[in-house]
């Protein structure tokens, strides 16, 4: 048996340990320059030989390294849309990321999406989700990123990606607007957060209206990360039948961890309870996509805080790829 072979994850829903790694270097979905470059840092930090170490098949990209590389162009005269900034820049960006998510997913492979900025994952999730159309979501934030077009206090849409995969978005802004391609693909009952801890009036209110599974960092002090992942994981997928998203933003976890963010807020989880949630994905066999997003090695203070972001978030695709598992 090969050193690969050793590891046990066994995916369900996934062909031959199949991977596809998608780098994004977008930024649009906010306003601070340098996450478009978390992809490089993370590539150039190792991610893809990690992977194979664990013994998966990197397969297909554009190189057929088992990677593709995105690029992204800013359109002209990209002017607000009510109160969303930067509209037809985030519409194009994650429309085409959509179709090469949809290309991977359909093939069987894994799809790995690295960022870029978390309004990504209108491309990500929804790519995923028609080839998986049951598949649920694990959405691992300090943040609900729930904001409407018409909720948004800040106009940026990395805050909104979850109501345009939920349908949230009720008004003639969505109907006319350049996001009319996206297509509602995620059920409430089917969405879990876990890690929040700064959330806007109106995300608040459709957490209620709704009854999401919504785990805080009062849940992860209050029942332990343990607890707390076997509830979310019990509340969208109880017959442990469906494939599973696991969308991260770095944020999730505490600063101390990884500082080199857009958004940072403390009080977060540590290394261990994020690599945790990853481990018990992993643990189901059933993971089919991931995102790693907002990795920003501009804001690092130093050269190690930039280091330590990066290899946080490698840790955490190494655990959900099953690097833990005995
Ligand atoms: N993906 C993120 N880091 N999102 C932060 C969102 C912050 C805030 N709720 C907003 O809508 O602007
Ligand atoms: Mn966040
Ligand atoms: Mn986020």
């Amino acid at each position: 048996m090969s050193y690969a072979e050793n590891f046990l994850v066994k995916p369900k829903f996934i062909k031959n340990k199949e991977i596809t790694v998608i780098a994004a270097p977008f930024s649009g979905g906010q306003p601070r320059g340098g996450v478009e470059d978390g992809p490089d840092h993370l590539l150039k930090a190792g991610l893809l030989n990690q992977v194979r170490n664990l013994g998966w098949k990197t397969v297909g990209g554009s190189t057929d390294t088992g990677l593709t590389v995105m690029s992204f162009t800013k359109p002209p005269n990209d002017t607000d849309v009510g109160k969303m900034k930067q509209p037809r820049y985030v519409s194009n960006a994650t429309q085409t990321l959509y179709k090469e998510t949809a290309k991977v997913s359909k093939s069987g492979a894994l799809s790995l999406l690295i960022g870029g900025d978390h309004s990504l994952a209108i491309g990500s999730v929804s790519g995923v989700f028609e080839a998986h159309p049951d598949a649920c979501l694990l959405w691992i934030d300090a943040h609900a990123d729930l904001n409407t077009p018409e909720t948004t206090e800040s106009g940026n849409l990395h805050g909104c990606p979850v109501s345009f995969l939920l349908g949230l978005a009720k008004s003639a802004e969505m109907e006319d607007s350049v996001f009319r391609w996206v297509k509602p693909c995620l059920a409430t009952g089917r969405l879990a957060y876990i890690g929040l801890r700064d959330l806007d009036a109106g995300e608040r209110a459709f957490i209620r209206e709704y009854n999401i599974a919504a785990y805080t960092m009062h849940h992860v002090d209050k029942f332990g990360i343990g607890r707390v992942v076997e509830m979310a994981l019990d509340r969208i997928n109880p017959d442990k039948a469906r494939p599973i998203h696991l969308s991260f933003d770095v944020d999730a976890l505490d600063p101390i961890y990884t500082p080199a963010t857009g958004t940072p807020v403390r009080g977060g989880l540590t290394l261990r309870e994020g690599c945790y949630i990853c481990e018990a994905v992993a643990e189901t066999g059933a993971l089919v996509g991931m995102d790693l997003v907002e990795t920003n090695p501009a804001l690092g203070s130093t050269d190690q805080a930039i280091q330590e972001t990066v290899s946080a978030g490698l840790s955490l695709v190494r655990c959900a790829l099953g690097e833990t598992l005995l």
